[in-house]
């Protein structure tokens, strides 16, 4: 089902370096789908005029957003208040609760406002979710 050639730009933005090893697998899922795929660390609550710029410059040409953070993870939904393009959560296993908080934090977003919110750690599926929402845009060459 993810094995076609799909154009596309996905932006993966990860809060921190330390969720690198997740923002690295979903980016290899994308890879071999052919999808242009950039990972940035930008964090939301650390840095959100460095993330506003980040969106402003390159909004246009992105399709898909996946926003991966652990802790508080304000970071899918703030990237959703500023674009209306797809944004993909991925909640990051972080911290003492191991991402349990940052599952609730990204799936109980105020309406108006929506993130697609995966499984904890889950960034495989955030890749082929977003392979799914180009293949609906017709961005894929099996037709869809
Ligand atoms: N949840 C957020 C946001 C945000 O939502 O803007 N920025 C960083 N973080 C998260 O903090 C955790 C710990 O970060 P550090 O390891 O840098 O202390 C990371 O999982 C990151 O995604």
């Amino acid at each position: 089902m993810s094995g076609s050639a799909c154009r596309g730009r996905v932006a993966i933005i990860i809060g921190s370096r330390s969720d690198m090893e997740y923002a690295e697998r979903a980016e290899r899922v994308l890879r071999e789908a052919g999808v242009e795929t950039e990972v940035r660390v930008l964090s939301a609550h650390r840095d959100p005029e460095a993330l506003d710029r980040y969106i402003r410059e390159n909004d246009e040409g992105i399709d898909v957003y996946i926003a991966m953070a652990g802790l508080s993870a304000a970071l899918p939904g703030y990237i959703a208040s500023r674009t209306a393009k797809p944004v993909i959560g991925v909640p990051v296993p972080a911290g003492p609760l191991r991402g349990v908080d940052a599952l609730l934090s990204i799936v109980q977003m105020p309406r108006g406002v929506p993130v697609a919110g995966v499984g904890i750690g889950a960034a495989e599926n955030a890749a082929l979710l977003a392979l799914r929402i180009l293949r609906v845009a017709s961005r894929c060459s099996d037709g869809g």
